[in-house]
């Protein structure tokens, strides 16, 4: 399952424990998928042997590209889809198992819309989830999010940021253990965007979450794993740290001289170079080893630099690598 090039599996990384290639269930993974394929009705594969585990406390991010099969796998996950074939277990416990609810009424979810609660008003709506559930607090959310002068208000009549933070508000009703979230903040301006991460950043230390989102920096500031998906396959699943070393930073240097000139100098020390407008761009494995010897060279050479910064790969940047990779060899 791990893509070619990548390092090492962290612990938490899949185990094929069965031989068919299917987990061992675990009571003590919050949300697993195993094998699971989805064919809507019509032909269309969504998932294709999908298998991976989120680990107690593990903040993973569900990344790809258009089609990949992110949302499918969250209704899932959610209930809301049946697999074609393949188990999906919440705390070891697949559909079919006795405990199954229980184990659902531990994952809190954020979906994207209120769906069909529009008409319902928040306190209405925080009192149904309560009801779902069979237990929760309603004033400490009410309170957390800062929903008190809007609680007799109907949700069809929120601004959008307002709606995602009861979203949050009724997926924390119950304190979850598990958080899912679906995209929590497509949609939204910048403001509420931020608003979104503030609450986000406040509930999740502590809890397992799966955060579905398009936004890589969302993602990079949120999680500290991520699962790719690509046309219904998980194309890796690894720490977004152990990610970055796949790419090497960046120097970005700026000289008096020029571009030319700079690249001149550095040239034949075996170091790649990339031209980007006025600036060269030297990929190095060690940014602080690295660039000391080399201000000096070329200093040496009558090169003066006025700009040296180091660049680490983005989480753009590693999503492009790998899903440009698998794009390469498909
Ligand atoms: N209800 C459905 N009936 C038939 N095909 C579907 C249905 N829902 C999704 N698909 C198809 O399944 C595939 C995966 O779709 P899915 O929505 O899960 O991907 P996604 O990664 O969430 O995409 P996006 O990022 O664009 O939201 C796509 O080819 C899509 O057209």
């Amino acid at each position: 399952m791990l893509a070619e090039g990548c390092k090492a599996a962290p612990a938490w990384y899949v185990r094929r424990d069965w031989e068919d290639g299917r987990l061992a269930p675990n009571e003590h993974v919050p949300l697993e998928v195993s094998s699971v394929t989805k064919v809507y009705p019509g032909g269309v594969q969504a998932l294709d042997q999908v298998s991976f585990r989120i680990s107690p406390g593990e903040r993973a991010c569900l990344l790809g590209p258009n089609g990949a099969g992110k949302t499918t796998l969250i209704r899932l996950l959610t209930g809301a889809l049946r697999p074609s074939s393949g188990q999906v277990s919440l705390f070891g416990l697949g559909v079919e198992d006795p405990g199954f609810l229980q184990a659902k009424r531990r994952v809190g979810i954020v979906p994207q819309s209120p769906g069909m609660y529009r008409d319902l008003t928040v306190d209405d709506f925080l009192q149904l989830v309560r009801d779902l559930y069979g237990r929760g607090n309603i004033p400490e959310v009410v309170e957390a999010f800062g929903l008190g002068p809007f609680r007799s208000r109907r949700m069809a009549e929120l601004s959008g940021g307002m709606q995602r933070r009861l979203s949050m508000a009724a997926a924390l009703v119950s304190s979850p253990e598990v958080l899912l979230l679906d995209e929590p903040t497509v949609g939204l301006d910048p403001v509420a965007t931020r608003e979104v991460h503030t609450f986000l950043r406040k509930v999740m230390p502590g809890r397992t979450v799966l955060l579905c989102t398009h936004n890589l920096a969302e993602a990079e500031a949120l999680c500290e794993s991520a699962v790719i998906l690509r046309q219904g396959k998980v194309l890796l699943h690894e720490r977004i740290a152990t990610l970055r070393q796949r790419i090497q930073p960046v120097l970005v240097l700026r000289a008096t001289q020029g571009p030319e000139r700079l690249a001149e100098a550095l040239a034949g020390q075996g170091l790649t170079l990339t031209r980007e407008e006025d600036a060269v761009h030297v990929h190095v494995a060690d940014a602080a080893a690295q660039a000391p010897g080399m201000l000096r060279h070329l200093l040496g050479a009558g090169v003066d630099v006025y700009e040296c910064r180091v660049v680490t790969p983005s989480l753009e940047d590693l999503f492009l690598d790998v899903v440009g990779a698998s794009d390469a060899r498909a």
